[in-house]
């Protein structure tokens, strides 16, 4: 009997954001680049375009993660879980303004605070706090990104439970991961849940300020929701998935 070759089901993509202006922005930019559909139905936090469907998840790292696992368990077969949204740029890696496409998510206060320094969880031999992303595919969205006119780099990315607010926190980090780019506060939440149910993750970062001693008022919130609402845009020709 011959064998039925059935068609790859249709795959689709997560992107998880943390607050609703995020999610937004990057509905605008979905919507730009599959100007065919149209923005489903508000199902709550969830909003569909095409084979997007983007979440606002919730601040931090946990809230991440139960809101990726929930929306996987309750969604589509998946190719990408991206996590995205504003993030702060480490100074000289990644100017305010600019889009950082993680080559890896680290989550950097994952670990122990020794006599030596801070020990990592794989340092501690209690699993691993990062998660690696498809290098290529981070490289070719940066490269999109450059040729639409953006400041764009792949570079790791941290997810942190607290935002950094001082200049010896930043330098903390950078000793802790060498090349770090961005840090954000969702990341490997994401990414955790979707390696857990085998699938590859992403995180972009338009950065809306430096890393380092706080100043509220250097914010640049809408420039990088703009920054974030382009990247979106660019997405489906990069993945391939519209
Ligand atoms: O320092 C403050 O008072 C302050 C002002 C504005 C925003 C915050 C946040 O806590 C935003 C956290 C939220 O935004 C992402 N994000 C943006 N920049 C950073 C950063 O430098 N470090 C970590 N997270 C950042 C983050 O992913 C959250 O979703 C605080």
């Amino acid at each position: 009997m011959k064998k039925r070759i059935l068609p790859d089901p249709p795959a689709y993509v997560l992107i998880v954001a943390a607050v609703e202006a995020e999610r937004d922005a990057v509905v605008r930019g979905l919507m730009k680049a599959c100007p065919e559909e149209s923005c489903g139905e508000a199902e709550g936090p969830l909003r569909r375009v095409g084979r997007y469907i983007v979440v606002a998840g919730g601040v931090g790292p946990a809230a991440a993660a139960a809101s990726t696992a929930l929306a996987i368990a309750g969604g589509p077969p998946l190719r990408y879980v991206v996590s995205a949204g504003i993030g702060g740029g480490f100074p000289g890696a990644a100017p305010v303004g600019s889009v950082v496409v993680a080559t890896e998510i680290v989550c950097a206060d994952l670990g122990a605070e020794t006599a030596q320094g801070f020990a990592s969880v794989d340092e501690l031999g209690f699993g691993s706090w990062r998660v690696k992303t498809d290098r290529e595919v981070a490289e070719a969205l940066a490269e999109a990104l450059r040729q639409a006119g953006m400041a764009a780099t792949a570079a790791p990315v941290l997810t942190l439970s607290t935002v950094t607010g001082s200049g010896e926190t930043a330098a903390e980090l950078l000793r802790r991961v060498p090349g770090a780019a961005a840090e954000a506060m969702e990341g490997y939440g994401a990414a955790l849940a979707a390696s857990m149910h085998g699938i590859e993750a992403m995180e972009v970062r338009a950065l809306s300020n430096a890393v380092g001693p706080r100043d509220r008022d250097a914010w640049r919130i809408g420039d990088a929701l703009a920054a974030l609402e382009r990247t979106a845009a660019i997405l489906p020709e990069v993945l391939n998935i519209r």
